[in-house]
């Protein structure tokens, strides 16, 4: 059952005629709402999580705790549809590195990202970025790699690297050719500034597939999910997508609150509690509570 998630994952990427949409999720709200609006895979955010959980910036301040927590809790809302989670750097050297993907497979995630930058690690689209070196990098693929084999697990495992800002696109190409014989399914090169950048990395990579971060404010010029296809990325993720839109309705709604001491109902009674405890599964576990013999909503709820 957890490995179901992985398996379809993997087959999506093997899958020519696929192409692999994942709206960021940072909660269970954000979750629910994709998966109401019928996206087949979601990603998990790791800026969304260090925001969410933390109130903190995405600086590597996130322990493994922090996101196989997060990652267990939305993978959980829908086994069927793969949920590809951000691991940063792996939080550590090999035997970390082991023992934090061993604990994303159990989560049920289907698919993680490991990359190249020192733990201490922030946004790929902020300034400054640190590297491992290429060693230290592909120990960190293998070791994901050997625990994935361990486990009998098709986790897909996607190498990133964030080289690009520092040490340009070539030097970025090795390191993800490293990663991929190392055991990568699927290359992530992270901080694209042009579009010539996107069209080179999936050629020069190919037949390798290749993951497309799309960041609103980063350095990446942002396209659409047809254009992402048409270039030939196989996986686009769109990380910040529901924080951003949080964000500007929490800021709306506070600012309202704020100046005229209530909260208002929309015109047409939507979003009130009942609507969200819907959302997030009210009448399946009434239901399920009834099936198993419990009495605890034959009042109603
Ligand atoms: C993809 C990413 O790793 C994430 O945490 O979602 C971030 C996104 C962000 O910080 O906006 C990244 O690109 O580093």
């Amino acid at each position: 059952m957890i490995n179901k998630a992985a398996a379809k994952l993997r087959s999506q990427v093997a899958d020519p005629n696929k192409f692999i949409v994942c709206p960021g999720v940072q909660d269970g709200l954000s979750a629910r709402v994709c998966l109401q609006q019928g996206f087949k895979n979601l990603y998990m955010t790791g800026a969304g999580t260090a925001i969410n959980l933390l109130g903190m910036p995405d600086l590597g301040l996130t322990t493994a705790d922090d996101m196989v927590r997060n990652a267990s809790m939305i993978a959980s809302l829908d086994r069927t549809r793969p949920l590809i989670a951000d691991a940063d750097t792996g939080f550590g050297g090999p035997v970390m590195v082991a023992r934090s993907v061993e604990r994303y497979i159990l989560a049920g995630v289907a698919g993680l990202h490991i990359e190249d930058q020192v733990t201490t690690k922030r946004c790929g689209h902020l300034l400054g970025k640190e590297l491992v070196d290429i060693d230290t990098y592909v120990a960190r693929i293998r070791a994901a790699s050997a625990t994935r084999e361990r486990l009998e697990s098709d986790l897909v495992l996607i190498a990133r690297t964030d080289a690009l800002q520092s040490l340009g696109f070539d030097e970025s190409v090795k390191r993800l050719k490293a990663a991929v014989a190392a055991g990568a399914d699927v290359v992530f090169l992270e901080g694209m500034k042009t579009l010539d950048e996107m069209t080179r990395i999936v050629d020069v990579m190919s037949p390798t597939p290749c993951l497309l971060n799309m960041v609103p404010g980063g350095v990446t010029p942002l396209i659409d999910g047809a254009k992402a296809k048409e270039i030939g990325f196989k996986i686009v993720i769109w990380p910040c997508f529901a924080m951003t839109a949080a964000y500007l309705a929490y800021q709306k709604a506070a600012q309202e609150l704020k100046t005229t001491g209530a909260i208002r109902e929309q015109p047409d009674g939507s979003g009130g509690v009942r609507e969200l405890f819907e959302l997030c599964g009210l009448s399946e576990c009434a239901d399920f509570d009834k099936k198993m013999g419990g009495k605890a909503f034959t009042d109603g709820v």
